[in-house]
């Protein structure tokens, strides 16, 4: 397991109490000492034990060697430099598991298609888990479900066994590019619903924030090749529906602060170095829609609060007085 932030650390205990013994690669040597020593991630994770069966180091070479599956679990725009560290280490036929919910600024390409390009591997020993999945949630063992996606399917069933157990229950696609642009495209409607939440709206206009946000990433996705069916599952409406309405959400948290007046230098302070992907990635996820000639209203509008300095106010005006048009169309 490669990242010891929030996510990285909690899938990381997922495969430890699935039985699934794992090596937590850690940056900062003090954090993997200090797992190593009180079976504690305070920084992200202060109040979970981590198993026994679950060793943390800082070196990546250790952490790489000989692993069966090797998960990614860095920030999206970090990838491709982490990857490009580790790829001589890269055990031979490993499955290659990304975490990361985004879209990499500039090539406009996805964590799977970044993971292909850098580790110079076929499309199927690459892998996405993606669903409604709460790092800290999941940390205390609440019950909930994912999608692991990969084109081959017996790797996704490897995966699915490797991560299986009493509160997590993970579902195979083969419908990578689906369940990618799903859990890319949330984070920027959860920065939207955060905003609206800061701004002092309620209930129908979350909810009208997260049908229009689904209705714009299902244009994206038809468009990409994405099975509609993904998108209404739980890497699509399953994550968007979690993130928008959890204040555990950083990406809704972020929006919130902007709403409530905040600059983004001040919203990111309070994040505390932990990252809300949706404010990069609304620019890629932009340029991507635009290249490809997708409208994503909701998108473009929060690229706009987030890098050109609308009012979150003014947002709320240019979505409501767009021209009038067909729910579907
Ligand atoms: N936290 C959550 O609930 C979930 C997060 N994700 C996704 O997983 C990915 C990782 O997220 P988290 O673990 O939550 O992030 P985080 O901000 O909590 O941790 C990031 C980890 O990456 C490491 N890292 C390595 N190189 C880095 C660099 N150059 N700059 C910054 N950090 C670097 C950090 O040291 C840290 O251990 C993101 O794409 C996120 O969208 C997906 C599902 C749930
Ligand atoms: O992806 C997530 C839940 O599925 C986590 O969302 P945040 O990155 O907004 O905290």
């Amino acid at each position: 397991m490669m990242g010891a932030g929030s996510w990285g650390t909690a899938f990381a205990k997922v495969l430890a109490d699935s039985g699934t013994d794992v090596v937590l690669w850690a940056r900062r040597p003090e954090v993997a000492d200090e797992i190593t020593r009180s079976r504690v991630n305070s920084g992200y994770l202060p109040t979970t034990v981590l198993p026994p069966n679950l060793v943390a180091t800082a070196d990546a070479g250790k952490a790489l060697d000989g692993a069966r599956a090797v998960v990614l679990g860095v920030p999206s725009q970090t990838l491709r430099a982490n990857l490009a560290r580790w790829r001589s280490a890269l055990p031979p036929d490993s499955t290659l598991v990304s975490l990361a919910k985004g879209v990499e600024l500039g090539t406009l390409k996805r964590m799977s298609e970044v993971i292909r390009e850098v580790a110079e591997v076929p499309e199927d020993r690459v892998a996405v888990v993606s669903g409604p999945n709460l790092a800290k949630e999941i940390a205390a063992e609440q019950p909930t479900a994912t999608v692991i996606a990969c084109t081959d399917h017996d790797r996704a069933v490897e995966l699915q066994h490797a991560c299986s157990n009493a509160y997590f229950r993970p579902y195979t696609n083969v419908d990578v590019v689906g369940c990618e642009l799903g859990g890319a495209c949330k984070n920027v409607i959860a920065l939207a619903c955060g905003m609206a939440a800061g701004l002092g709206f309620g209930d129908n206009t979350m909810a009208s924030i997260i049908t229009r946000g689904l209705a714009e990433t299902a244009r994206l996705g038809a468009a990409l090749g994405a099975d509609p069916l993904t998108l209404a599952g739980l890497a699509g409406l399953g994550d968007l529906v979690a993130t928008c309405a959890s204040p555990l959400s950083r990406n809704r948290s972020f929006g919130e602060r902007l709403g409530r007046g905040d600059t983004v230098a001040r919203a990111q302070e309070a994040a505390h170095g932990q990252v809300a992907e949706g404010v990069k990635s609304c620019s890629s996820i932009r340029e991507l829609a635009a290249r490809i000639g997708v409208d994503m209203p909701i998108t473009d509008g929060v690229h706009r609060v987030c890098h050109e300095g609308l009012d979150p106010r003014a947002l709320t005006a240019a979505l409501l007085e767009r021209e009038r048009k067909a729910e579907r169309q």
